[in-house]
């Protein structure tokens, strides 16, 4: 039992916050949570916080910009309430893939094969292809000025696959003084007529003033990014502001992403879980792979086989042309040795599943027998689920960081691991001025 304490749960995962109460001994604060007619939250905290340590607990996936709006409110009204400090306990935190410029779309996406409804639908293919050798892009690829003009056109395509609309060439409308109206296009050989345009409308000679011509739309070029918002910042801005003093979360996904923060951050670790159900429920672990899923991942998951005494492979997501005569595998390529061996995939999250799914697929055609993935936050948007029961991983274990109630009753390869208890002794600590990284000396 903790004295002085106020433990309230945002309305994301209510079992989170009952196990870590119950771990610390106390109940969770009485809070209303609603929302108005128009869709505004509304938050009452219905007991005095007067003096308090509060901890709000408010994870990310599910309903996320709803959470976070809760999260900012909920801090705001402990902190004008009195509250003697706020800290903001965020298992998965919201936003931190936005920390920098957000992946490109091309060549990840995993989509179900169009008019196809079954669950052999999923090719876990790259979609749209990656260029591989002797495919129909790859010869232009490797000369001078017709692959420029290929890959520009190539462009073009992936920016309307991706959503952006890629509008014609400018062309404008000209009339000569003679009142013959003529259409040219920006480019070099049309330089005479830009004069007598700019002369005949703009400065309006002879006489004939039609005001000012409207200066031409801004057209983005092929391979031009408009401005993407990197919202890392932001939700850090956001959390401080609404007046949190400190955070707590597990696995970043970009462990840098605390020092966005002007306040303390404890990010907590969940590969002492995943390390734990490697050793106690993986027969003959000492003889199986860690592998990696991507280049990203790849640090995370040494930690892990170092920690056990684990052999390691990375897959490396290859977006070059390769001498790799297969298609697959110029989309994906697997630097190490899996055959007759259990894979071990390790990631820090699963959104959509693309990624372990096809991890999964390019581990079994190398000969791995079983393979796991070892996932903190398990989200598991959209399709996420449907895409893992199709797919060639034979387990997939995750943390309950992301309320997994309903992710359970749809898969049964699906696995959780608690993380109540750890978020509990990590708010104890806080709470009593001790350290967090003892927590996780487990070498
Ligand atoms: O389930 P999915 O939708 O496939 O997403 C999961 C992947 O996304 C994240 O990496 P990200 O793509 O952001 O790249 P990074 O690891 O290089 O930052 C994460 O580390 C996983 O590898």
């Amino acid at each position: 039992m903790v004295r002085n304490i106020v433990v309230l749960g945002g309305s994301s995962h209510p079992q989170l916050t009952e196990t870590i109460c119950n771990h610390l001994g106390i109940p969770p604060a009485k809070a209303l949570l609603s929302k108005f007619a128009v869709g505004e939250t509304r938050v009452e905290i219905q007991e005095s916080v007067r003096g308090k340590d509060v901890f709000i607990i408010q994870s990310g996936g599910g309903k996320v910009n709803d959470h976070l709006m809760e999260l900012l409110i909920t801090i705001s009204a402990c902190r004008t309430a009195s509250a003697k400090r706020v800290t903001a306990v965020l298992p998965l935190f919201p936003y931190s893939r936005q920390s920098d410029i957000p992946y490109n779309k091309t060549g990840a996406p995993l989509a179900k094969v169009p008019g196809q409804s079954s669950k052999n639908s999923y090719t876990f293919d790259s979609r749209p292809q990656t260029p591989y050798p002797g495919g129909p892009e790859s010869a232009g690829l490797l000369n001078g000025a017709d692959s420029l003009h290929q890959q520009l056109g190539r462009l073009k395509t992936d920016d309307r696959r991706n959503g952006a609309s890629v509008p014609p060439t400018p062309q404008r409308q000209n009339t000569l003084p003679d009142g013959i109206g003529i259409r040219r296009s920006d480019t070099l050989e049309s330089k005479t007529s830009d004069k007598s345009e700019h002369f005949g409308n703009v400065n309006g000679v002879n006489g004939a003033s039609k005001g000012p011509t409207k200066p031409p739309a801004f057209q983005p070029q092929p391979g031009y990014k408009q401005w993407v918002a990197q919202a890392g910042t932001l939700i850090a801005d956001l959390l401080t502001c609404a007046g949190a003093d400190h955070v707590i979360t597990m696995d970043l996904h970009d462990p840098q992403y605390q020092g966005f923060f002007d306040i303390p951050v404890d990010n907590l670790y969940g590969r002492h879980l995943l390390r734990k159900y490697i050793q106690y429920s993986i027969p003959n672990y000492k003889d199986a792979v860690i592998v990696s899923p991507d280049a990203g991942g790849a640090k995370r998951a040494t930690a892990i086989a170092d920690a056990l005494g684990m052999p390691f492979a990375l897959i490396h997501k290859e977006r070059r042309p390769t001498q790799i005569n297969d298609r697959q595998n110029a989309t994906m390529m697997l630097v190490g040795n899996v055959a007759e061996r259990t894979a071990v995939l390790i990631d820090d999250l699963a959104d959509t599943s693309n990624t372990i799914t096809r991890a999964a697929k390019l581990l079994k055609k190398e000969g791995a027998t079983k393979v796991y993935a070892l996932i903190t936050h398990g989200i598991l948007s959209g399709e996420a689920i449907d895409r893992i029961n199709a797919s060639a991983l034979d387990k997939v274990v995750v943390t309950n960081t992301v309320d997994q109630g309903d992710h359970l009753k749809r898969c049964s390869k699906l696995e959780v691991l608690e993380v109540g208890n750890v978020f509990a002794e990590a708010i104890r600590r806080v709470h009593h001025g001790e350290s967090i990284s003892v927590l996780f000396d487990y070498n």
